[in-house]
Formats: C-alpha cells, sequence, structure tokens
C-alpha cells in the first residue's frame, strides 16, 4: 500500500496502488477554478514550481477552498514498461458532486470517463480505465467539485481484482446495511404492536442510520442517485443533519426529557428544529452555509448528548447510561477518520470502516437502552397495576364499610322512628282518651252520672234556640230532695250519697224518651230539659216521677230510706231567656218546698 494522504479543510485524499508495479509518484493541487485543462497543463508545465500555486499534498492543507469551486489535482503515476494490461482506478468516496479526469500525453489532453455500470455492475466508487501509457509515467488531472466534507480514498487494481474487492464491499456493506433494515423493521413492528411511540423515534433514527450509512459506504451512489450531481451536492448533508435531529429526538423521547420542565428539555428541542432547519436548507441553492451550521452545532451538540445521557442516568434511569455510551463509541469511531483526515495522523483504511463499527455498535446499544426501557416501564406498570388492585380494594372494603354502617344507621333509624312513632300514636291516643275522659269529666257529674251544672247551661241555651227556631215549648223540671241534710245527719253522708245515686236513676229511667239533658244541678237538685211536650203532659210526666221517687225508696246497707223530692216545673216562652227561666222553675220548686214538700208545682 502506498498511503499519501492530502488534507485539506474540507477535503481529503488517500491513495492506494495494489500493483508493485503501479505507483503514484507526485500529487499537487493547484486551487484554479476558473481555468480549463489546457490552461492547467500549460501553467503546470511552463511556471516554475515557485510561480505555479501547485502544491504537494503534504502542504495542501494551506488551500482555502470555497464550497462548489473546482480544485485541480495533478497526479503522475509510475507505470512499468512491462505491463501492458489496462488498469482500473477507482475513487472509493462518494463525497464529491463532480468529477473530471484528464489524461496528458505532452500538450494533449483527453478526458476519461467514468466506467459505466452496465461494464462493472453496482460499485462502490467511480471507475476509470488507465492503459499503458506511451512513456513509462501516466500524467493525469483531475478537476473535484464539491459541497461538503470529502475525502478520497484512490485505488489502482487490476479489473479482475477491483470486481473481487467490490463484491465483497457490496456484501459486506449489504449485510450490514440489511442488518439496520431488519432493526428498523422489528421496531416499527413492536411499536405497532405495543402502542408505543418511541419505538416508532427509534425506527426512524435507525432509518436515518441507514441513509447515513448508505451514503458514507457509497451504496446510495452505487443503487441510488449514480453519478446524479445533484444528490451527491444535497443528500449527504441532508442525511447528515437529518441523522441528527432524529438522534436527539430519539434521546429526547427515550429519555422522556420533555417531562424534566428544565433547560436540557428547551435546549434539545431548539436542536431537533435547528437540524430539521438544516436539513431543508441542504436541498436548496446553498448547501454550504447549511453545513457550516451543521459543522458548528455539532460539535455542540455531540457533548450535549453524552451529558444528557449521563444527566438521564444520574435521575435513576439506566438507558441514559446506554445512550451515552452507544453516542461516545460512534462520535470516537468518527473521530478517528476526522482526525486522520485533518492530518493528525496518518490515516488508514481502517479508519473509515471503523466509523461503520461505531455505527453498528451505537445502534445496538441505543436497542439495549430501549429494552431497558421497556424493561423497566413495565415492572413499574406491573407495581402501578399491583397498587392500584390495592386500592381497589381498600376501596371496596371502604365502601363495603360505609354501606354496612350506613344500613346499621337506616335500621336504627327505621327501628328509632318505628318505637318513636309508636310512642307518639300511644300518646296521642292516650291523649285522646284523657281529652275525651277529659270531656267527659267536665261534662259529666262524677257521682250520679249525670250532666253537670256546666254542660246544662251549655245545652239550655242550645235548646233554648231550637224551641225558638222551631217554635216548640221548652218544659224544665227542677226538683230538689226533702229534708236532705237530716238524712245526712242521721245516716251519714254516705246514705246520702246512695240517695243521690237512686234519685238521679229514677230521673233517667222515667224521663229517658223525654228529656234532651237530665242534670245534677247543684247538691240534691237536679234539673231535666223536656223540649215540645204539652202542658198537661209535663204535668203528668213531672206527677210520675215525684211518685216513682217516692215509691222507689233508697237501699242503704240494710235499710230502706224513704226518699221524697219536691219538684218545680216551668214551660217557657219563645222569647225567655236562660236567667229568666231557672229562676222562674227555681220559684216553682219553692213553691213546691213552701207548700208541704213532696209535691210538684208549676210556675
Ligand atoms: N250526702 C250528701 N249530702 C249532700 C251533698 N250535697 C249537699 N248535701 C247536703 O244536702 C243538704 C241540704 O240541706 P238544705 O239545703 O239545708 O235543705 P234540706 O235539709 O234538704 O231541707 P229542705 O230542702 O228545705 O227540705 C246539706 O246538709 C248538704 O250537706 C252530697 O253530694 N252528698
Amino acid at each position: 500500500d502506498l498511503p499519501a494522504v492530502f488534507a485539506t479543510r474540507p477535503y481529503a485524499l488517500q491513495s492506494t496502488t495494489h500493483n508493485d508495479q503501479i505507483s503514484i509518484q507526485q500529487v499537487l493541487t493547484v486551487n484554479a477554478a476558473e481555468l480549463d485543462i489546457s490552461q492547467v497543463r500549460h501553467q503546470h508545465l511552463e511556471s516554475t514550481p515557485d510561480a505555479s500555486g501547485w502544491l504537494p499534498i503534504t502542504q495542501a492543507a494551506a488551500i482555502q477552498n470555497e464550497y462548489g469551486k473546482p480544485l485541480w489535482f495533478y497526479l503522475a503515476i509510475d507505470w512499468d514498461s512491462v505491463l501492458t494490461e489496462p488498469r482500473w482506478l477507482a475513487f472509493n468516496w462518494p463525497f464529491y458532486t463532480r468529477m473530471e479526469l484528464y489524461r496528458c500525453q505532452g500538450n494533449q489532453c483527453e478526458p476519461l470517463p467514468v466506467i459505466s455500470t452496465d461494464v462493472t455492475g453496482p460499485t462502490l466508487s467511480s471507475v476509470f480505465e488507465l492503459a499503458r501509457p506511451g512513456d513509462q509515467q501516466l500524467e493525469l488531472y483531475m478537476r473535484l467539485t464539491t459541497e461538503g466534507k470529502v475525502a478520497i480514498p484512490m485505488s489502482v487494481r487490476t479489473p479482475a481484482d477491483y470486481m473481487n474487492h467490490n463484491s465483497y464491499q457490496l456484501a459486506l456493506t449489504g449485510a450490514y446495511i440489511g442488518i439496520l433494515v431488519v432493526m428498523m423493521l422489528y421496531n416499527i413492528v413492536l411499536g405497532t404492536l405495543l402502542r408505543d411511540g418511541v419505538y416508532f423515534w427509534y425506527s426512524a433514527y435507525v432509518a436515518s442510520t441507514i441513509g447515513y450509512a448508505m451514503t458514507i459506504n457509497g451504496v446510495g451512489r452505487a443503487l441510488l442517485w449514480g453519478e446524479a450531481i445533484w444528490a451527491k451536492g444535497h443528500l449527504i448533508g441532508f442525511v447528515a443533519c437529518f441523522s441528527l435531529a432524529l438522534t436527539v429526538q430519539f434521546f429526547r423521547q427515550i429519555l422522556q426529557v420533555g417531562s424534566w420542565h428544565n433547560k436540557w428539555s428547551e435546549i434539545t428541542r431548539m436542536l431537533v428544529w435547528c437540524f430539521l432547519i438544516l436539513a431543508i436548507l441542504q436541498l436548496g441553492p446553498h448547501p454550504e452555509v447549511s453545513i457550516r451550521g451543521w459543522d458548528i452545532l455539532a460539535l455542540f451538540t455531540i457533548p450535549l448528548l453524552v451529558t444528557l445521557g449521563i444527566a438521564a442516568w444520574r435521575r435513576g434511569n439506566p438507558s441514559g447510561l446506554f445512550l451515552a455510551a452507544g453516542w461516545m463509541l460512534f462520535n470516537i469511531s468518527s473521530m478517528v477518520a476526522i482526525l486522520g483526515l485533518i492530518g493528525v495522523y496518518q490515516i488508514q483504511t481502517w479508519h473509515f470502516a471503523l466509523q461503520n463499527v461505531g455505527i453498528a455498535l451505537e445502534t445496538v446499544l441505543f436497542s439495549f437502552a430501549q429494552a431497558e426501557r421497556i424493561n423497566r416501564e413495565r415492572s413499574q406498570k406491573e407495581q402501578a397495576q399491583n397498587l392500584a388492585v390495592q386500592y381497589l380494594q381498600e376501596a371496596a372494603e371502604a365502601r363495603e364499610l360505609a354501606f354496612k354502617v350506613e344500613r346499621e344507621a337506616k335500621n336504627h333509624l327505621e327501628d328509632q322512628v318505628e318505637r318513636r312513632t309508636r310512642e307518639l300514636r300511644l300518646a296521642l291516643a292516650q291523649l285522646e282518651t284523657l281529652n275525651i275522659a277529659l270531656d267527659t269529666r267536665s261534662k259529666v257529674d262524677s257521682l250520679t252520672g249525670l250532666a253537670n251544672r256546666r254542660h246544662l247551661d251549655e245545652t239550655l241555651s242550645l235548646a233554648l234556640n231550637a224551641a225558638r227556631q222551631n217554635g216548640w215549648p221548652l218544659t224544665v223540671f227542677m226538683g230538689d230532695i226533702d229534708h236532705f241534710k237530716l238524712l245526712n245527719d242521721e245516716h251519714g253522708h254516705s246514705a246520702g250519697d246512695a240517695c243521690l245515686m237512686m234519685v238521679a236513676a229514677e230521673w233517667q229511667e222515667t224521663l229517658r224518651n223525654h228529656a234532651q239533658i237530665i242534670a245534677r244541678y247543684g247538691g240534691e237538685e237536679f234539673v231535666a230539659l223536656i223540649p215540645g211536650i204539652a202542658n198537661a203532659d209535663a204535668h203528668e210526666l213531672a206527677e210520675t216521677l215525684r211518685q216513682n221517687i217516692e215509691k222507689r225508696g233508697c237501699r242503704y246497707e240494710d235499710k230502706i230510706l224513704h226518699v221524697t223530692q219536691s219538684i218545680g216545673v216551668f214551660t217557657c216562652r219563645p222569647d225567655s231567656g236562660a236567667d229568666e227561666l231557672l229562676k222562674s222553675v227555681d220559684k216553682a220548686l219553692y213553691d213546691a218546698k213552701h207548700n208541704g214538700r213532696n209535691r210538684v208545682c208549676y210556675g
């Protein structure tokens, strides 16, 4: 191998031959965008080395190339004269927009076409055929235009050797990208089945990684866009920006940075938007502006994502460590190539291969983070479910208890209400009985069972009204036991009471069908109201009453006591008042007493 490292910002060139008989002797470069091949050849041959502006590859880093402006390279290849077979020159780096190769002999220069893929099949590099030169040295000029970071590993091989090498590289890269595609599809299926958005973000991140890997490995060029200048100028930068946007977004999603509610959340969200905007700008007319933005933001984002992973890990999220480790491995692997490209050390082919290893390790570690998150979330969910079940049980028990207490309280209340209602009803019934008794008592004479004087007074005014309205007569009997004091004195008060009861009974029996009311009017006085009776009938009735009392006698202990009664009778006029009526009947009674007692007198 003959590694010749050329490094200029942002270009690098690495060349390798695989045949001892061919060697690249000289690689010079000049920043002469405005010149065509004949002017370049002329300038190169005629000018003195100092004035030409051509620089050997080791000093080429001094050239400040502008994006989009071509650089000229001069390659002097020594060709052994015995070697007749043609060789293939392959540029195995996809990051250039346009590459034109010229072969010069003397002042004659002719362009060399890229060998068609019809001949070579899909190739990971741009291949040119080199025929044996007329003299020992083959002189080539290369005009290279690029819009982004470019390194050009270059190799010279026999066609058979190149084809072998290419199929081996294709198979390896195909397997590598195939695995990434399977991982992406697997995660899409998982995300769909589990309805988990983070799987989709992971799949999107893997998709962007596939895009990135396809671009840097030349698969995109080999299979998709070929030598299309627009795709070469814009797609690589677009993939780089888009891929970083999705990486930051995946970090945000898996670590749930949005819920941290601090500067991380804001910064990372802003970064996602910035990379997305840069990705869109990449598709515009000035991708170089966006590449500058990417340079600056990536410098800031790379350590930021590592810190973010570690911060998440310190917050108790183990996924963070996997993410930080994966991201670091990827960047270290990229750094190995980048440091080589900028001339820190001699770059080797395996430095580029290392980046693929870095991507693979990063993808695997990110999937570990994903698995760890799922496990953690599942166990958190289980814990939450157990807790929820426990709470539900406790709630059910509490509800049961509340029902029980309520039921008991209700039963107790119902019992109490029922008891109270019963007591109240009883009290009401007793009160009613009491009222009736009271009413009766207030109207009835307790000894004789006749109406009392109060009752008589009430009835008398009603009876007088009725007599007045109906125009019928109202007759009043007033009776008084003769010499009752004497009877009490001789036979005792109880004997008197017995006689009072006998007289009362007689009044009731005799006047039952006539009297509206019979009352005990005073001590031994009785009054009866007899409505609608003719005078003659009244006199006869009073006489019958008197005789019945006289005949009846009063049984007291073993004696029959003789009792008589004087009776006053008065029939009122319709306009009489109660007082007048009572006075009149009282006067009739007085007359009966005065005229010898035991008689009926009429007022
Ligand atoms: N045993 C008893 N005696 C009563 C009751 N109420 C009143 N007396 C008595 O009735 C008597 C009434 O007597 P007086 O009014 O003086 O008249 P009297 O002895 O009946 O004589 P005359 O009426 O003139 O025939 C009194 O001695 C009263 O004590 C009662 O409820 N029971």
